[in-house]
């Protein structure tokens, strides 16, 4: 059969380096944001109180995070975040991931970690229980700080046998697979500001 090695059992397919567009690692979006639509976010974030992170779905473990959130879907005027995020995952799915997503399920979140309780996120995959956080296929992180302003609040990622740091740039964008083990690990001085948002869709296969 065409495509086939009589010796093989599948098709012969070509050098890994050929077929780049299908990934489990993290790929990245350097300037997704500009500095004047990072300042808009958290300024979005604001127009209510932040949550407690530890207060969220009862889980009251600081140990574990120490953050303040937003949902942008409860502040008005936050629609354009949306149809940004969602051409940036249009766009990371073509060009790497190739995963077979239905929606967005879950409204953006917008996380403050302070110094002043060392705000941080221990390593934890993003896949939970339930019927959406079970189904999360694609995790989004924007930087929305600039990186001088704090110290510390480092994403980690760990896709592969490597520990990597995302980069600080502000407005730059990270997507990885939600399953990837990350942390953000605590801020020591100032303050870090990020957009988080996941893409949901059928069992992986
Ligand atoms: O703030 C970050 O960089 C990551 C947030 C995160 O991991 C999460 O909300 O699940
Ligand atoms: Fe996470």
């Amino acid at each position: 059969m065409a495509g086939m090695d009589a010796a093989n059992f599948g098709p012969r397919l070509p050098p890994f380096e050929s077929e780049p567009r299908i990934m489990l690692s993290a790929y990245a979006v350097p300037e997704a944001f500009s500095p004047a639509e990072c300042d808009a976010i958290i300024a979005l974030s604001h127009e209510k109180d932040l949550a407690d992170a530890g207060l969220v779905g009862n889980r009251s473990d600081h140990n574990l995070r120490r953050a303040e959130l937003a949902w942008l879907d409860d502040r008005d005027g936050g629609g354009w975040v949306m149809d940004r995020i969602m051409a940036l995952v249009a766009e990371a799915n073509r060009a790497h991931f190739d995963f077979a997503l239905t929606e967005f399920g879950e409204s953006p979140q917008v996380a403050r970690y302070g110094a002043e309780r060392e705000g941080h996120f221990v390593w934890h995959s993003d896949i939970g229980e339930g019927p959406l956080a079970s189904r999360r296929k694609l995790t989004l992180v924007v930087q929305l700080s600039e990186a001088a302003d704090y110290l510390g609040g480092v994403l980690e990622l760990q896709a592969d046998a490597n520990l990597r740091p995302s980069d600080r740039a502000r407005g730059s964008a990270v997507l990885f697979p939600s399953f990837v083990l990350h942390r953000v690990t605590p801020v020591t001085q100032g303050e870090r500001y990020s957009l988080t948002t996941w893409v949901h869709g059928p069992a992986f296969r």
